[in-house]
């Protein structure tokens, strides 16, 4: 896995009609780093974070993860870029409800040679089964909650990518379940050395990252070092 650091500049991440969601002038994120976004409802931060995964409807300005700059990069090339670098947790999981939780976890496997989808494959059962989930026939729309979160975080991080972020990870968890996953996200970047991004209004889970930046009415107005454990 190649580690990536993430370089924003200018960034101002657009609606359809140019209308402005986020802006960003400057924000580095070290390759392994876990930063956390805060920030009230409606402040930009799924914005910005949609931004950084290439998904924004428009943007102008750089969104550099490592030397690839996603803003200048084609639909097509963006998806690309994501199938193979960016692990994307959505706050509402946005899974295949017909499919099950192997399928669901294997999705890239579009992008991939044939010796490729072998690995990926492998890794998801792998996930699942430590995620403690069956990998069973049933689909996904007949699991809990927390089930088919644990199946959102397995997809993310089936293809081993260097990037992960996510949306609101913990808001459908008890508390038991929540400190599980943030342990489990803090050790991807700490161990695994992938750049960790979360958006969240959960300060036990912020407390935790190495730093936070803070959103408010689509700008950056803050930006300052945490303490992770
Ligand atoms: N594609 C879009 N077109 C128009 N408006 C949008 C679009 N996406 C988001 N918005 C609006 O931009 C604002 C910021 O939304 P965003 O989801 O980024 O906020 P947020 O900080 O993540 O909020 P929350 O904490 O409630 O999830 C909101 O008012 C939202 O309705």
């Amino acid at each position: 896995m190649d580690k990536r650091a993430l370089k924003l500049r200018d960034l101002v991440v657009l609606t359809e009609e140019c209308a402005p969601l986020a802006e960003v002038p400057a924000l580095d994120v070290a390759a392994g780093e876990a930063l956390g976004i805060s920030g009230p409802s409606g402040a930009g931060k799924s914005s910005l974070l949609f931004a950084l995964a290439g998904l924004a409807p428009r943007m102008r300005g750089s969104v550099l993860w490592g030397d690839t700059d996603l803003s200048a990069l084609g639909t097509p090339a963006r998806a690309a870029f994501r199938a193979r670098h960016i692990g994307l947790i959505f706050q509402d999981h946005l899974l295949f409800e017909e499919l099950g939780a192997l399928a669901n976890a294997t999705v890239v496997a579009g992008f991939r040679s044939r010796s490729e989808r072998r690995a990926l494959q492998d890794e998801a059962a792998r996930r699942l089964s430590s995620l403690s989930l069956p990998d069973d026939a049933r689909d996904v729309s007949r699991f809990s909650g927390g089930e088919r979160q644990r199946v959102a975080v397995a997809r993310a991080l089936a293809h081993r990518p260097s990037i992960l972020l996510a949306d609101e990870p913990t808001a459908s968890l008890d508390s038991a379940n929540a400190e599980h996953l943030t342990q489990l996200l803090l050790a991807e970047a700490h161990q695994a050395g992938r750049t960790l991004i979360v958006v969240s209004h959960d300060p036990q889970l912020l407390a935790r990252m190495d730093r936070v930046i803070t959103m408010s009415h689509g700008v950056l107005v803050n930006d300052f070092k945490g303490g992770s454990q």
